[in-house]
């Protein structure tokens, strides 16, 4: 018998909201129920990231040159690098049986939202910008630069998330326990 495949997630919020640090404890959790969708992406890994398991690292030509060839649902330009998710990448998740997570930033959700892939749409807030802020210069990852381009994207981009009919749910990242609970219980009711 043929069975539909569970509807995929995705998690959108600004840079820092804590989109990778809600996903890890749902894949700590639930190791065989979710499998995350790797995006490609043109920036430079940060400290610890792993080619194929966090992103895939592309060069700019190359990604480019297959977006060309219709190999992606959705791409970005988020803080002067490309971003995007392969037809692939999807692909090898559902087709293993698990529940396809995506962490797709604004322009990302708008398309997909265009696709067939009727995706359950979670928006990370953070409690405040400033807030945003502490904790993107405590991560230290960005430059002065970077910080500053993430936290003005970040206005827009919780106008956005804020805007009714936009997302299916909007938690707010404050307590990350919380979050996690709210997101937990969230989507596993949906997805019974
Ligand atoms: N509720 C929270 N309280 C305090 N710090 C948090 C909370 N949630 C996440 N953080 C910390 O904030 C930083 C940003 O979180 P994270 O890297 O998960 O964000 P992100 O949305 O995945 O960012 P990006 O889109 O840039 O990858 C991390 O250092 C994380 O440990």
């Amino acid at each position: 018998m043929l069975h539909k495949s569970p509807r995929p997630l995705v998690l959108c919020g600004p840079s820092g909201s804590g989109k990778s640090t809600l996903i890890k404890k749902l894949f700590d959790e639930f190791p065989d129920k979710f499998g995350f969708s790797v995006s490609h992406t043109t920036r430079q890994p940060r400290p610890g990231e792993e080619d194929g398991k966090h992103y895939h690292f592309i060069s700019k030509t190359k990604m480019e040159d297959d977006i060309s060839k219709g190999e992606f649902i959705e791409t970005a330009v988020f803080s002067n690098n490309l971003y995007g998710t392969s037809k692939k990448a999807v692909e090898t998740v559902i087709n293993s049986g698990k529940i396809c997570v995506l962490d797709i930033e604004m322009q990302g959700v708008k398309q997909i939202k265009n696709t067939s892939l009727n995706p359950l749409l979670i928006f990370i807030k953070p409690p405040s910008v400033e807030e945003l802020e502490r904790r993107l210069r405590a991560r230290k990852t960005e430059t002065e630069e970077s910080l500053q381009r993430r936290l003005n994207t970040s206005i827009e981009e919780i106008k956005f998330g804020d805007e009714p009919g936009n997302f299916h749910r909007v938690i707010v990242n404050d307590d990350v326990e919380k979050a996690y609970r709210e997101l937990r219980e969230f989507i596993l009711q949906e997805l019974k």
